[in-house]
Order: structure tokens, then sequence, then C-alpha cells
């Protein structure tokens, strides 16, 4: 292992100026859990001075025992011509009662002419001043060096000024801010590099991701001396985010063998993404490195054939390593390796040159030709190969089915009513049932008709419904297909169909959804029996 990286994430501080993202007490009192768990150093939990719920939270989370991480507060250094002990904001601070204290201040001397319209001079007391109250105060001072690379390419000379002005308090460590998300990955190095020389107190680098590069940026600031690295756990933050730090723990742990974070934690890195996302209310995105839901999910039918016989064939890491799974996707672009897997499931005889393997990855085509995509709808797929190879019994017939649509909706709360006729054997049963709309009336009917005969089925709840236009120049007659989602509270499937009526195409998938738990539960006692 090479040198230390301390992870300073400021999920709870840069990332909660990200659009859309407002975060309660109990949602940074658990996402500090999750920073603390996964054992990052250091969590800028907040900004005091900005608001009531921060000075709530640092409050609440003193009562917290983490075992990584120390927590800081964040402010500015103090207000132009006045006393540190006169700044409300500093007073804040302090009564965060941290032990580090991030203060930012500014490095950019056209910021400090005609943003806090003050003199290059005071700048400079501002922010030693700043520094020695904190100090005796008993804090530990991050300094960041607001604008540090913006300030450095307009004076160079002022903006080190400003940076050596803290490393000469003794600071815990200085960080070089790219707040504009600016610059590029070599100017970062260079004068990354240039600065840790100069100083002899620790660095860091804060960077944001106007120009795509935060990541590249931080690694290469790693690269050039930095020793601290901040950013956001998933990426989010002002404007266009910060640093993605769960991205940069992979790249710097597992690439360059700095230590981030325990080794033992790095299967911590998904869960860890996935749950502050799930509390910051954002979808992670899919195509995340490394975190994603795509990360290791494998469409070519070559690509899935080498990952079986060498999974690094085309994996740059095993995804275990950072606790992800791997995904191989069913499509038109399939090999016959990857429809094999799933064949073996259900007809372990099979094999890759079987005209069975041949016969459904041509059915495969043809279905994903009329507008089927089963990436995201595995059961239907897993009914086609049954229904292929006579491994399919029909549970029910759907002798006929009536739908009504109502405008205004009688007492304003639903808005459709279906009426459906199931056969099971010789039995026969009709029901009726009302809903907040044709599919959703549908949907109760057929459930209550087939619930007498099959009881499990009361288990199983719709839990999402997706409709895609697939020719939309056909305007209203176009193809539409409908994929959904049912849960029995255990395990959830997904299920599709196509057709010019969308009324016919949620039949297709609700249908097949109904089949694939009753398959499901036959397969459940058959192993109970076996
Ligand atoms: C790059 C960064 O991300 S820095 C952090 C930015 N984060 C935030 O702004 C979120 C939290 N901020 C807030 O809640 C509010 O801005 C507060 C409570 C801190 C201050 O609110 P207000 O007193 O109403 O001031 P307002 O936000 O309008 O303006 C900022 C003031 O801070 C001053 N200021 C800005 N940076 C600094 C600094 N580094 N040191 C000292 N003063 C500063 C400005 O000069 C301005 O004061 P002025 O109006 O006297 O010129
Ligand atoms: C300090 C900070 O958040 C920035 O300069 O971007």
């Amino acid at each position: 292992m090479h040198r230390r990286i301390d992870i300073y994430d400021s999920t709870l501080r840069d990332g909660a100026q990200g659009e859309g993202i407002s975060f309660s007490v109990l949602d940074k009192i658990n996402i500090v859990k999750a920073l603390d768990e996964i054992g990052v150093a250091f969590i800028e939990a907040g900004n005091p001075g900005s608001n009531p719920k921060d000075l709530e939270f640092f409050e609440e989370v003193k009562h917290l025992e983490l075992k990584n991480a120390k927590l800081v507060a964040f402010g500015a250094t103090r207000r132009r011509d006045i006393r540190p002990e006169e700044d409300a904001n500093l007073q804040s601070l302090l009564i965060a009662d941290t032990e580090h204290v991030a203060i930012f201040g500014k490095s950019w001397d056209f910021h400090v002419t005609e943003i806090i319209n003050t003199t290059l001079e005071e700048n400079l007391r501002m922010i030693q001043d700043t520094i020695r109250y904190m100090q005796e105060k008993g804090k530990k001072v991050v300094f960041d060096a607001e604008h540090f690379y913006d300030g450095y390419k307009n004076n160079r000379e002022y903006a080190l000024a400003t940076v050596r002005a803290a490393a000469e308090m003794d600071v815990h460590s200085v960080v070089l801010c790219d707040t504009n998300g600016g610059t590029t990955p070599m100017e970062i190095y260079s004068i990354t590099r240039e600065v840790c020389e100069q100083l002899d107190v620790p660095v860091g680098i804060h960077c944001h991701d106007d120009s795509g590069t935060a990541v590249a940026n931080s690694l290469l600031a790693v690269e050039a001396g930095a020793q601290q690295v901040q950013g956001t756990f998933v990426g989010f933050g002002e404007r266009c985010g910060n640093a993605n730090l769960a991205i940069i723990i992979g790249g710097l742990q597992l690439k360059k063998k700095f230590q981030c974070i325990p080794e033992e934690n790095m299967e911590l890195l998904t869960p860890t993404a996935r749950l502050i996302a799930e509390i910051a209310n954002i979808r992670l995105q899919d195509g995340m490195a490394f975190v994603g839901k795509n990360a290791f999910a494998h469409k070519g039918g070559m690509h899935i054939d080498g990952v079986n016989k060498a999974s690094h064939s085309f994996e740059h890491i095993p995804p275990e390593a950072v606790g992800n799974e791997r995904r191989f996707l069913m499509s038109e672009v399939s090999g016959r390796s990857t429809i094999l897997k799933k064949i073996n499931k259900i007809a372990p005889e099979i094999q890759k040159d079987s005209p069975e393997t041949i016969a459904i990855i041509n059915r495969l085509k043809e279905l994903e030709h009329e507008g089927y995509q089963f990436e995201g709808a595995e059961s239907t797929f897993e009914l086609v190969i049954r229904k292929h190879l006579g491994k399919y019994k029909p549970f029910f017939e759907l002798e006929n089915f009536k739908i009504m649509n109502e405008k205004p909706a009688a007492g304003d709360q639903f808005s459709a009513y279906a009426m459906v006729k199931v056969r099971v054997e010789d039995a026969v049963k009709m029901t009726a049932a009302e809903g907040d709309g044709p599919v959703n009336a549908l949907d109760k009917a057929l459930r209550e008709a087939l619930e007498g005969f099959y009881p499990i089925l009361s288990k199983v709840a719709l839990t999402d419904y997706k409709v895609r236009v697939l020719d939309t120049k056909e305007a209203t007659a176009a193809k539409v297909r409908v994929l959904i989602t049912s849960s029995d509270g255990e395990r959830s499937w997904t299920t599709v169909g196509v057709s010019t009526d969308i009324i016919e195409a949620s039949l297709t998938a609700l249908v097949d959804s109904i089949e694939i738990k009753l398959i499901r539960d036959i397969e459940e006692k058959m192993k109970y029996y076996l």
C-alpha cells in the first residue's frame, strides 16, 4: 500500500448545495453513520452559520459515537473590518463544537476586490485572524482556498500568498479549491505540485465537475502530492456537482494502491453509494463507474462469452471488490452463451449448439423486432423459453374482459370499471372491479377472479407501471411497450407486453406477471418436497 489519503466527504455541506437536495436532521445523522461505517476520515457535516437545521444537527450528532470519521463544521473567514469575536458565523462554528473546522477564504484577487469588496491586505488579515481565533478556541483548522486555481492563473503571487498565510499558522491542511470547476487536469497537476513543494502543511484538493473532469483532476492532484481529497460520495453538489468520492476511492485504492478507507470496507462502496442516494432521494446514475447498476452489466454477446470464459476479458475489476454485481442483459445482441444460461435454468440438458438454443435466439430477435425489450423484463423471456420448450402449461384462460371508462367519475373516486371471466380447468369465475384507470381496474378484477383458485396471488402487488410509445410517427395508432413490475414483498419481477392497444399490452404483461408468481410458487413447493 502507498501513502494514506484522507477522504473528506462534503455530501452534507457542498452536497446540500446541489439542486433538489434537502436533508432533514435524521437524514444527516443516517448519512454520517454510513460514511463513518465505510471509514472516510472527515465528514464536513454542515454550515452552522447558515441555518438553524445545521445547528440542531450539530447538537444531535454529539451523541453519536463515531469509530472512523471526524466531523467538521464549515464557515467563512471573518467578515471584512470586524473582529472574529464580532462575527456571528464564527460564533456559530464554535457552537457546533467540533474538533475540526473548515474555514474558506478568498485566493482570487478579483473576488477579494470585486465580490467581498475589500483590499488584498485585509483579506490576508481575515484569513490569519480567523485561523488564530479558531486555534485559540482549541480548533484544528482546515483552510479551503476558494477559487485557488483561477486565482493562481490571474495573480500567481497573490494566490500563493493566501495559502502561505494559512500554512504559516500551522493549520491542519490547506485545500486548493477548483471552485468554478473550469481547470484542466494538467493545470491541476502542475499547480498542485508547485504548492505541495512550497508548503510545509498537508495539501488537499476540492474539485467541482463543471468540465466533467472533477474525478480526473482529483486523481492528478493526488499524484502531484495532495494528501486529502474532498468531494461528495455520489457526486452531487453545487451546479454540476463535486468530485465523486465513490469513484475516486475506487480509483485510488484499487488501481493506485493508496489507502483511502480500510481495505476490508471496499465492498461497502456500492451499498454506501446506493444508501446515500436513497436518503438524498436521487436516482444513482446507472452508468456510474464502480457503483452504478450498469457498471458490470454486459449486453454484447461477445462480451458475455468473454466474461464467462475469463471475467477480466471485459471487466476492469471484479464487481465483488466494490460490492457490486455482474449482470448479463438479454437482447437481440445477445449471443448463445447468454441465452444458454437462461435456458439451462429450465432445461439443463440443452447445449450451446442445440437446435432449441438457435430457435429461441431467433424468437428473441423476432420479438425485439416487434418492439419487445427483455433487458429489464427477463421474466417474460423466461415464459418465452418455457413455451418454446413445452415446459409451460397455462394456469388459467381469460375467456373475456370488458372495460368501461367514466368521466366525470362517480363520487370523484374511480374512473374505470373492468369485468373479467376466467376459466381454470372446468371452473369459471366472473368478477368486476373499479380502479383509478382501466389498467388498475383490469388488474384488480383479474386478481380477484384468480385469488379463489390461487390464494398466493393475494400477496402480489403491482409496484411499477411504465409505458413507452415505440413509433411516434403513428401518433395514437403507435405501438406501445408496457413494463410491469410486481412484488410479493420478498421478490420483485418485471414483465413486458407490446401492442398497438395499450390495454392489450398491459394485459399481456399482467398475465405474464401472474404466471411467473405461480411458477415460482410451484418451484418453491418442489424444493420443499425434494
Ligand atoms: C464555494 C462555496 O461553496 S462557499 C460556501 C457557499 N455556501 C453557501 O453560501 C451556503 C450557506 N450560506 C448562507 O446560508 C448565507 O450565505 C450566509 C448565512 C452564510 C450569509 O448570508 P448573508 O449574511 O445574508 O450574506 P449573503 O449570502 O447575501 O452574501 C455573502 C456575504 O458573505 C461575504 N463573504 C463571502 N465569502 C466570504 C469569505 N470567504 N470571507 C468573508 N466574507 C465572505 C460577502 O462579502 C457577502 O457579504 P457583503 O454583503 O457584506 O458583501
Ligand atoms: C470551498 C468550496 O466549496 C469551494 O471552493 O468550492
